[in-house]
């Protein structure tokens, strides 16, 4: 059995060990970090983990441990992943990867360098709704995507750290802006290179150096667009939406409010709703089983198959990597008020590759424009001439 090492007893802590613990049936954390004896212990038994310690060095170098997965603060992410490179042990780091794309670089070459497995942990490529999305968009059932629309806003994280830039290494696009950017590049295509963005962000609530809003567009080189949209002021739980338009199609999931299950009670109710719900009475929208909504539970299937099996997961560091570019990207044009391009000194994917417009022949001198069923009956052809660029319309 492969040994696990939760390093951080946080939110995120206690989310990915309820999914490794429920999820294959077979894997268990076998110890956790934490900076308090205390803390640690009581994680320990609420979780059911054998092990503490209190000593990050311990932890990733202890010889039962086989994989560390990072759950700590953003500020705290390369050192525990260079610890565990170091200790030459797999690593999974949980989003963002960096606070920024070089620290995000430096984490990919380490692991890279020591030759271990590695793991982005981006849940929001996973939740069961999203994979079977995926599936059809790469079957090409919505023709060629033209724009993905990802969604986060919820009233603000639950921690003092998020709120302090230097520590987060930005706000609410660091924090979430980074699920939707890889929620839209895994929908475009991550072979795809992301060219540049233009984003407006602004801390519009909370007293704060970092942004609690922002909207921003990342241009695809083969001219598809990925929008993200996030606030950390949003008042009514927490929104999790995609839209992705294609020539051919059009998939909406709606992840976290509205998801079918919708409960009204008149008493204050006594029960957990979920993730950054705001109300406890009156309409509520709980979720069933949220580490599996969220995608936590594919996403370790993933990683621990993956790892088990000897080949790449779904993300890696390097996909980290290169949400961090995006989002460095994204904060220079918050500055600027231009698009900004994205720097990325290393690229797997495709090189220059700008695909044109579409081919709609109609006829030899015309493309198809349109065609619409009018409410006559009759149905409408909107036309345009290849050699003059005249458009017309025929009724038919
Ligand atoms: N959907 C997702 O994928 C999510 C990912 N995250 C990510 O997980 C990471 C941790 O976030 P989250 O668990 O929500 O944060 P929390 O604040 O809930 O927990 C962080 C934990 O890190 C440990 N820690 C160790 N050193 C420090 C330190 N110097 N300051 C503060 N905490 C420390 C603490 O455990 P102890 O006190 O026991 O040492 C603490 O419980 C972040 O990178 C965040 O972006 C968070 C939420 C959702
Ligand atoms: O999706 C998420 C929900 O909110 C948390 C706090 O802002 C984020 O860190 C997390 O990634």
């Amino acid at each position: 059995m492969t040994g696990i090492a939760m390093l951080g007893t946080g939110l995120i802590g206690s989310c990915y060990t309820q999914a490794l613990h429920g999820g294959r049936s077979r894997d268990h954390v076998d110890l956790v970090y934490s900076r308090s004896a205390e803390k640690a212990a009581a994680f320990a038994s609420t979780w059911n983990v054998a092990r503490s310690t209190t000593n990050l060095a311990e932890a990733v170098n202890d010889p039962g441990i086989d994989v560390v997965v990072v759950a700590l603060p953003n500020d705290l992410h390369e050192q525990a992943v260079t610890a565990a490179a170091g200790a030459g042990k797999a690593v999974l780091c949980t989003k963002p990867l960096g606070r920024n794309a070089a620290e995000g670089l430096r984490m990919l070459r380490a692991v890279e360098d020591a030759g271990v497995f590695h793991g982005y942990l981006e849940d929001l490529v996973y939740p069961p709704k999203t994979l079977k999305g995926l599936q059809s968009v790469q079957a090409g059932d919505l023709g060629r995507v033209l724009w993905v629309r990802s969604r986060e806003t919820h009233p603000g994280p639950h921690s003092d750290w998020f709120f302090d830039r230097a520590r987060a290494g930005g706000g609410a696009i660091i924090d979430m802006g980074c699920h939707c950017i890889e929620i839209a590049r895994s929908f475009i295509g991550k072979e795809v290179r992301p060219v540049e963005v233009v984003c407006w962000g602004d801390t519009q609530v909370h007293p704060i150096e970092s942004e609690d809003h922002a909207v921003g567009m990342v241009r695809y080189e083969n001219g598809a667009i990925g929008q993200f949209e996030v606030s950390w002021a949003f008042r009514g739980g927490m929104d999790l939406r995609d839209e992705v338009a294609g020539t051919e199609g059009t998939l909406w999931l709606n992840h976290w409010l509205r998801t079918g299950m919708e409960m009204y009670s008149a008493k204050e109710s006594t029960q957990y709703v979920a993730e950054k719900s705001e109300s406890s009475r009156g309409w509520m929208f709980p979720v069933g089983d949220e580490v599996a909504a969220l995608g936590y539970t594919n996403m370790f299937a993933d990683m621990l198959d993956a790892f088990e099996q000897g080949h790449e997961p779904a993300e890696t560091f390097y996909d980290g990597y290169v949400v961090n570019a995006i989002m460095d990207a994204s904060y220079r044009s918050i500055d600027t008020k231009r698009w900004e391009p994205i720097d990325l000194p290393l690229w797997h994917g495709q090189g220059a590759n700008e695909t044109s417009r579409l081919s709609r022949a109609f006829d030899k001198d015309h493309e198809l424009v349109k065609r619409e069923r009018m409410p006559d009956g009759k149905t409408k052809l909107i036309l345009r001439n290849t050699l003059t660029g005249e458009i017309s319309q025929r009724v038919q």
